[in-house]
């Protein structure tokens, strides 16, 4: 389990009140892999929005509850709406992830029921927003980047004005909580990594307590 973390004492930096940065935390390879697992059974897919808008970025879900998106609204399924089974269990090593990196910022026995995974394509975005739909805001946010990089946009406590952009690469991961649970955040568009094109997705792992 400990070949699973870069380093034995992370830099960890607090960008924002209550929002933190482990950089370099984790080796993603494995991670991928079960990405890859997760997808062959609850594929990536589009949502619709409310709105009745397709979403940019791809999801699927893995725990006991999956985030769901269509145009009745937002909120957490036990059943993937695709192929109307349970969402796939989550792997071991995701949960002993986020309950790791929200312990190493204060947030002890953090045990996440649901994980929320974005593919973004080159060019995908996504919109300011806050994580409001899980049931009991003391709990953290716990989200982890795989593959390209991109900027990650905080607003604060509202959506308008200029956001404050951190750069996050493979490996990263961020927790927020406590005063900032609710805050706005977005993630610019994803660009080539001009260094390495094979590389053409980046993922993300949001890890919540959601019921
Ligand atoms: O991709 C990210 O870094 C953040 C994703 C996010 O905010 C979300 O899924 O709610
Ligand atoms: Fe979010």
């Amino acid at each position: 389990m400990t070949d699973l973390f870069s380093l034995q004492r992370p830099e960890i930096e607090e960008i924002y009140p209550e929002v933190w940065v482990l950089a370099n935390y984790v080796k993603t390879i494995p991670l991928i892999e079960k990405i890859q697992t997760i997808d062959a059974s609850a594929p990536f897919r589009q949502m619709m929005t409310p709105m009745g808008y397709l979403t940019q970025v791809s999801m699927t879900n893995c725990g006991n509850w999956g985030w769901v998106s269509d145009q009745s609204g937002y909120r957490y399924e036990a059943h993937d709406p695709l192929t109307e089974q349970a969402w796939p269990n989550m792997p071991k090593i995701f949960q002993k992830l986020a309950t790791r990196a929200a312990d190493a910022v204060g947030f002890a026995d953090f045990i996440p029921d649901a994980c929320l995974i974005n593919r973004y394509d080159i060019g995908n975005k996504m919109g300011a927003h806050k994580d409001k739909d899980e049931s009991d805001f003391r709990w953290p946010i716990v989200s982890v980047s795989i593959g390209l990089s991109t900027e990650f946009q905080i607003y604060g406590k509202a959506r308008r004005g200029k956001p404050i952009n951190y750069q996050l690469h493979d490996g990263d991961v961020m927790v927020w909580g406590g005063e900032s649970r609710l805050i706005y955040h977005g993630v610019k568009t994803v660009k080539a990594d001009k260094q390495n094109l094979s590389n053409h997705y980046r993922y993300n792992l949001t890890f919540r307590k959601a019921k």
